[in-house]
């Protein structure tokens, strides 16, 4: 069955989900489209709820980046079969993203003070909230979530790159952090892809 992922060129929500199906060794269709001159009046228009991403596997669509990512990532031991395992799974991924919308509010802000002042808050303080939290979880599990690989680290990881192409986060300061990016891009599959990828251009995004 064909696959496709339509998502903007460049990471975010859709970048997890190209790490995941790299790793899985799925074959897909990489549609990007260009971020910068969005929106795309048409692909706007197609789209169910008019946000990318959205996963296509034959006739069938689905739209949510974490269901997305959770339904690509069946199969290949990334979920666990444990249901309180699966259960802090989603505790973290919804942790994740309660972070990535502070960062979301920053980028679609328009009023120059705001943004700035926006900006000084994640980047004095909302970081840190979330990360040193995300920090202790790591640290008592092994270096994961739960122990071992799993979608949300992939997720994670993702969020974390994201987050660096719109503000700066040192991310030296968070250990655990660091080395699990390391270990994410660093997975068979993943690794070849960010090398063919190359790096995201961040100039135009960083205001
Ligand atoms: N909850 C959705 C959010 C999707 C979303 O916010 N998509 C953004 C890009 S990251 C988008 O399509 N923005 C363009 C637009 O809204 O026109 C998900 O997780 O997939």
């Amino acid at each position: 069955m064909a696959k496709k992922l339509h998502y903007f060129n460049l990471n975010a929500l859709g970048e997890p989900i190209r790490y995941i199906l790299h790793y899985t060794k799925q074959e897909f269709e990489d549609v990007r489209h260009d971020f910068l001159t969005w929106p795309d009046p048409e692909v706007k228009k197609s789209l169910p709820y008019g946000q990318l991403p959205l996963y296509v596997e034959g006739r069938k669509t689905l739209n949510q980046s974490l269901a997305i990512a959770k339904y690509v990532a069946r199969d290949s031991g990334l979920i666990p079969a444990d249901a309180w395992q699966q259960a802090i799974l989603d505790s973290t991924v919804f942790n994740i993203y309660d972070f990535w919308k502070n960062v979301i509010q920053f980028v679609q802000e328009k009023d120059t003070a705001k943004k700035a002042a926006l900006k000084k808050v994640i980047e004095e303080e909302t970081v840190d909230f979330f990360f040193s939290r995300f920090e202790k979880h790591l640290a008592e599990n092994g270096g994961f979530f739960i122990g071992k690989v799993s979608w949300v680290e992939f997720v994670f990881v993702g969020i974390t790159e994201a987050t660096n192409l719109f503000l700066e986060i040192d991310i030296g300061k968070y250990p655990n952090t660091k080395k699990l990016v390391e270990k994410i891009t660093h997975l068979p599959g993943v690794k070849e892809y960010i090398a063919s990828r190359g790096p995201y251009k961040t100039p135009q995004l960083r205001k």
